[in-house]
């Protein structure tokens, strides 16, 4: 678990200088990269964009597909003004592990590709001149690891990934590098929790910090007014007349920590920026700020052509602009944790967000449906690790995210098998120990795939409300046949109802390929008027059940995934194209959202 996840900011006491840009690049497939001395830096290699996946960049297949190491090198000047300074350099995700070398030396490792860690290079940069920092990466795929997957060999010697999972493996300096210039004492980390006491609010914090210095936390408003003061690495700061964040109608303080017992030269200053809101589940109802929401949304993916994974403001600016038009309030980050810079923009537009960790392909159900393996995912020799892994990054997701008002819910797992009495034990201490990790106590949960029902699935005690991930009319009766699609939907919402269903239920993925510009009258599968036709059966079904508190459309957009024969080039259950284009279903929902209050 990482010791420090703030977001970097910069001002009297931190800097923050973005490493971003074209870097050195190679493959390293016979693992000789050390053994060649590549830690010290090279320049032999082909120059690479710095936040983007390496894969799309080649034109040959060998390079598109590489599973192996991968080495990234510059070099970066350290000013001697920094001399005193703790340096460390922020990787905001390296997929899918990292080994950073600094002047030769060897500063940390990583496992995980969608988190961020900081590397402490204090002991070996080299002041008043330019420094090399080396990063070797590695994208294969393990069921000891998050996202699960196989790597095989093929016959020709090549390393391949086989992904239990549906996106593709996009691996690189997903994320931005920062260089970082910190006070030897500094904030490490705050907590916030809210109280709502009519038109007041109480905000309780805790400051961590890694020395004894006195800490005053102060709270301004929008108009950079300050509201409330306090003194002490905890206490409660009492904001009269609060103006709360609500969904699609945010309203956001800044928080600023200071260490230090002199306010003119303090030791350290932190600000953060946060909105006062409460979340709760209350029967089957998901309250804001005691008030019932109904989720409207997506599914999305980190995909767009030439960057691939890598998080891109502008992509990220086009979605949301999408995602307000169409008249959303939500989205989950499937399936993995995406840029902090998503939070902040979903803080800023009141977008409610299920955070996601990367416990995705947790089912050979899921591997065999890719090509994979029909055995159970949670009895094997991997599990020890994985726990391992998982329960770490659960750690970090909250650690990172904890105080983002935009984030309504941790998502543990996705499309996990629970109908195999070994996931019991398993989801039993994932829940155990992620129970007490977010101070504001938000639900847990997950999603549900077909499989897994009322009646099958062994889990069903664990989640704070159900995520569902249903396909009739895509998977299953398909084409004429929705009308069985349909039956059999409303047959499994009537077990839910007579079961006396306790928690809310979101639809958290449904939906159907659709090539673009693809007609037929009457529909066929794959055609733009079909997905339409799916989609207002799914919205039928809500329409009827007052337990089902949300719908989330698999997917926003066309994403890349694994060749195969049941992709056309990716996934095309998109609302929009992968380019951010409307299709037919775009306007269905256009319709129908826009109809709806903002958070209903
Ligand atoms: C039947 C499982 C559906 C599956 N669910 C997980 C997503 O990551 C996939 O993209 C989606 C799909 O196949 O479209």
């Amino acid at each position: 678990m990482e010791t420090s996840l703030l977001y970097p900011v910069t001002n009297d006491q931190r800097t923050d200088q973005k490493l971003d840009g074209l870097w050195q690049f190679k493959f390293d497939e016979m693992k000789q990269g050390v053994k060649d001395g590549w830690e010290t830096g090279f320049h032999d290699g082909v120059s690479m964009p710095v936040p983007a996946s390496f894969n799309d960049f080649f034109t040959d297949k060998e390079s598109r597909e590489y599973t192996g190491d991968f080495w990234y090198s510059r070099k970066f000047f350290v000013p001697s003004a920094a001399k005193g300074k703790a340096l460390f350099l922020r990787f905001d995700a390296v997929t899918h592990r990292a080994t950073i070398f600094v002047n030769g030396k060897e500063i940390r490792s990583h496992e995980g590709g969608f988190l961020p860690f900081a590397a402490d290079i204090s002991s070996a940069i080299h002041y008043g001149a330019e420094n090399t920092v080396v990063v070797k990466g590695n994208n294969e795929l393990s069921r000891e690891a998050l996202p699960a997957g196989d790597t095989i060999t093929l016959r020709n010697g090549k390393k391949m990934v086989r992904p239990f999972f549906d996106f593709y493996n996009y691996s690189g300096l997903n994320r931005s590098v920062h260089l970082l210039t910190l006070p030897q004492e500094r904030v490490l980390d705050y907590t916030t929790t809210f109280e709502l006491n009519g038109q007041d609010a109480t905000v309780n914090y805790t400051v961590t910090t890694n020395g004894d210095a006195p800490v005053t936390v102060s709270l301004a408003d929008a108009d950079g007014q300050v509201v409330a003061t306090a003194q002490g690495k905890e206490g409660a700061l009492q904001v009269k007349n609060a103006h709360l964040w609500q969904v699609r109608n945010a309203y956001l303080y800044t928080l600023t920590i200071q260490v230090g017992d002199d306010a003119q030269t303090p030791v350290d200053t932190y600000t953060d920026r946060i909105g006062i809101r409460t979340i709760k589940i209350s029967g089957t109802n998901i309250l804001v700020n005691d008030k019932p929401i109904y989720l409207k949304g997506f599914g999305r993916h980190e995909d767009s052509p030439f960057a691939g994974r890598a998080f891109d403001l502008n992509v990220e600016k086009k979605d949301f602009a999408l995602m307000k038009w169409i008249g959303a309030n939500s989205f989950r980050t499937s399936h993995y944790p995406y840029d902090e810079q998503v939070y902040k923009i979903a803080d800023e537009e009141g977008f409610l967000l299920t955070d996601e960790v990367p416990a995705v392909g947790f089912k050979m159900a899921a591997a065999a449906f890719l090509g994979g393996l029909n055995q159970s995912f949670f009895k094997g020799p991997w599990l020890k690790k994985l726990h391992e892994r998982h329960i770490d990054q659960i750690r970090d997701l909250i650690k990172r995210d904890k105080n983002h008002p935009s984030v309504l819910a941790w998502s543990l797992f996705n499309e996990p098998d629970t109908i195999d009495e070994n996931a019991v034990p398993y989801f039993k201490q994932i829940f155990d120990e992620s129970k007490d990790l977010d101070p504001q106590s938000r639900p847990r949960t997950f999603t549900l795939s077909e499989d897994d029902t009322i009646e099958t699935s062994k889990v069903l005690d664990f989640p704070d409300f159900y995520m569902l991930n249903r396909y009739p009319g895509w998977y299953h009766f398909g084409g004429y046949q929705i009308s069985d699609g349909e039956a059999g939907l409303r047959d499994e919402m009537d077990k839910w109802q007579k079961a006396g269903v306790t928690k809310p239920v979101v639809f958290t993925e449904f939906g159907a390929d659709t090539e673009a510009g693809l007609h037929k009258l009457p529909s066929v599968m794959w055609t733009e008027e079909y997905q339409v036709e799916v989609l207002k059966m799914f919205s039928r079904v809500f329409d009827d059940y007052d337990f089902i508190k949300g719908e989330q459309v698999w997917n926003l957009a066309d994403f890349q995934t694994v060749e195969g024969n049941m992709r056309v080039n990716g996934n095309k259950k998109g609302i929009f194209t992968r380019d951010r284009q409307p299709k037919e279903a775009a306007f269905f929902y256009h319709d129908r959202w826009n109809k709806l209050p903002l958070d209903y």
